[in-house]
């Protein structure tokens, strides 16, 4: 079923940390928003919560079982075709190893490293404001 451009999509995005480092994955030739890195996630189905959805589509995307821990703001962003609003939680890995099941490939970054990817452009200020609050809790 396609959406119509004036539907909000409701997306999730997971940033998982881990020992100090976070994980980006790379869109592949298959996705839209192609060669743009991402934190993973999905769009929200019918019936569940954000935090059930971020979790339910980590699994499907990595292959792990993530613990949710905090939300950030959620920020909405206009692609040309669609407009999306994405809702990121801050999230730690409770179970499994990462495997890159959908996306070209994952991988695991400074926060320095983190402001120098090639961003999908709704994921900015979204990076943005995780790198701000990390770096003010230091
Ligand atoms: N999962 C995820 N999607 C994002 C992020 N930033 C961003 O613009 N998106 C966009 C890409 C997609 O258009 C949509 C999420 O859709 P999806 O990942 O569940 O499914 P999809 O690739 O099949 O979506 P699409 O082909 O219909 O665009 O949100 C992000 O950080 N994480």
């Amino acid at each position: 079923m396609s959406s119509t451009t004036n539907e909000l999509i409701q997306v999730t995005c997971a940033i998982i940390v881990d020992n100090g480092r976070i994980l980006a994955a790379l869109r592949s030739r298959q996705m839209s928003q192609s060669w743009k890195w991402e934190f993973p996630g999905g769009k929200i189905d019918k019936g569940e919560t954000a935090e059930e959805c971020v979790i339910r589509e980590i699994k499907e995307e990595l292959n792990i079982l993530i613990t949710v821990s905090e939300s950030l703001t959620p920020t909405i962003h206009s692609y040309p075709d669609k407009t999306i609003e994405l809702i990121p939680f801050i999230c730690s890995i409770k179970e499994g190893t990462v495997t890159a099941v959908e996306h070209e490939k994952v991988s695991w970054f400074s926060l320095e490293e983190l402001k120098s990817l090639n961003w999908a452009d709704a994921d900015l200020p979204v990076m943005e404001e995780f790198v701000k609050r990390q770096v003010v809790k230091v």
